[in-house]
């Protein structure tokens, strides 16, 4: 008997419902299928190569080999169950609106022609139907949606799966990961060369150092960047290389209370999943309707600003080059840019969406698009759209010292932590000593925060008044 596991985002052994149970049925032939119109963007294609090389060193040494393909799935998987004669196929569920209602064709298109078709949960820490209110209706609250969460009991991860009976396919069959060609012809990856290590090991050995080291102080640093207190696991989870279940009964094991708020993040993420499940238009439109009129002014060159971290607002420039550098944000941080551009500048919370979504080694559809919306104030829970971030008092909070400023945007290293947070605000003699020159070492600030603040609110009121 032959089984296909169709791999996705679940490039890991352990943990891995699909591979696990398919491994139990007899001969597995593990696929990934490269479909050039999915949605992945440049900093993720660059973990996801470096991810596939790892995963298949790992399913070699448990005996096994993994077909590399390129092109539609609903295609190419009947093609191959005929082909190697398979009896079943296995994959761990996506959600993405897009990818979910392909996948749910396509498994019905291999059922109808006889292949047995099993989907399992690799993805979250339950499927996002199963956490609902008593009505049968989704939470767009997240505290009870967390409270409903904590009356399921989460299952416990599957071991990893140690051996696998290979079926075995010619190599010519088989694209080497080159032919997929997910790395930048042009090398801008060094950042994030530096900072990332794309395999399974990798992953448990992030989780276990943070688990030693970091977990006790979480709650309390977790917001300040320069501390970086948090897990930086997302780049993980967003691709599978780590099962967000052995995170969650690992911590509840060794870290009882202490582990609550970082298991609050987890369920977060859940939170995320059902949203984009129940409210799939969400994804490019606003979760409450009285935005669908909202007048942004989308400003190319301010855009252009933002992007490039040249705002002339530190903390915001320090954010948008950590992003280009690394293929990553902290949290903190996401939430000042994404409020300086949703509001401060007017732009539309999609083209920052976008941008992440090219730029971020841990882009996800879900949690992004979540985090837009709250920071725009269109989503579900959102902050108010009337509590707006002022990046300079945001800054001298979380980055007191101008520790993070200092990383980023070492032009402004030389600058007192008083006036790093505002350098506009320095007095001449003190830009002098700290070699900067507003305007020539560094910019201007695009918007005065008061003036975009008033006007953000005159434009949150007329939707209002609507
Ligand atoms: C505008 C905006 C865009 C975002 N885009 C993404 C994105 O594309 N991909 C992504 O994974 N996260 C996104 N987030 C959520 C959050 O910023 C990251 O998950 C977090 O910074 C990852 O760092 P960490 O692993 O150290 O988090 P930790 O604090 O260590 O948290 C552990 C895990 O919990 C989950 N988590 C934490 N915070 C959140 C949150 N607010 N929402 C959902 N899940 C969370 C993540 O999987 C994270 O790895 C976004 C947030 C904002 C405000």
């Amino acid at each position: 008997m032959t089984a296909i596991v169709w791999i996705r985002k679940d490039l890991r052994l352990h943990d891995n419902p699909a591979l696990y149970h398919a491994a139990e049925t007899g001969k597995v032939l593990p696929v990934y299928i490269y479909d050039k119109d999915d949605k992945i963007g440049s900093a993720q294609k660059w973990f996801l190569h470096h991810a596939l090389e790892s995963f298949q060193k790992r399913l070699e040494s448990a005996g096994s080999k993994l077909l590399i393909l390129s092109g539609k799935p609903s295609v190419i998987l009947p093609e191959i169950a005929e082909k190697y004669e398979a009896e079943s196929i296995h994959w761990n569920r996506q959600y993405e609106p897009a990818v979910f209602n392909r996948d749910r064709e396509i498994g019905e298109s291999l059922h109808n022609n006889g292949i047995n078709v099993n989907t399992y949960e690799g993805r979250l820490l339950l499927p996002p139907w199963d956490v609902k209110k008593n009505n049968g209706d989704p939470y767009k609250v997240f505290t009870p949606f967390y409270k409903a969460m904590q009356k399921h009991d989460i299952p416990q991860a599957l071991p990893a799966v140690k051996k696998i009976d290979p079926a075995s396919f010619n190599k010519r069959d088989s694209l080497s990961l080159e032919d997929l060609n997910l790395l930048p012809k042009v090398n801008w990856t060094s950042g994030m060369e530096k900072r990332w290590t794309p395999s399974e090991e990798a992953a448990v050995r992030r989780f276990n150092a943070f688990l030693d080291k970091k977990l006790k102080v979480y709650k309390g640093k977790r917001d300040f960047p320069a501390e970086e207190a948090s897990s930086a696991l997302s780049p993980y989870f967003a691709l599978g290389l780590l099962s967000v279940r052995s995170v969650y009964h690992s911590i509840k094991k060794s870290a009882e209370a202490a582990g609550e708020p970082f298991i609050r993040q987890l369920v977060w993420r859940d939170f995320a999943y059902s949203l984009i499940t129940h409210f799939p238009e969400t994804e490019t439109d606003p979760m409450n309707e009285q935005f669908k009129s909202f007048k942004w002014m989308n400003e190319k060159d301010q855009l252009n600003a933002w992007k490039d971290g040249k705002t002339g607002f530190p903390i915001v420039d320090a954010g948008m080059r950590e992003l280009w550098s690394t293929g990553y944000m902290h949290n903190r941080v996401r939430m000042i840019v994404g409020s300086f551009l949703t509001k401060d500048l007017l732009i539309h919370w999609r083209e920052g969406a976008d941008w992440f979504d090219d730029t971020l080694v841990d882009a996800d559809v879900a949690n992004n698009v979540m985090g837009w919306q709250w920071v725009a104030g269109s989503g579900a829970d959102a902050s108010p759209f009337f509590r707006i971030f002022n990046p300079t008092t945001q800054s001298e909070k979380f980055d007191p010292d101008g520790e993070y400023i200092s990383q980023w945007v070492p032009e402004l290293r030389k600058l007192p932590a008083k006036y790093i947070h505002d350098p506009s605000s320095a007095p001449d003699d003190v830009l002098e000593k700290a070699n900067v020159q507003i305007g020539r070492d560094y910019p201007e600030p695009v918007v005065d925060h008061k003036t975009a603040r008033k006007r953000a609110l005159d434009h949150y009121d007329k939707v209002k008044k609507k």
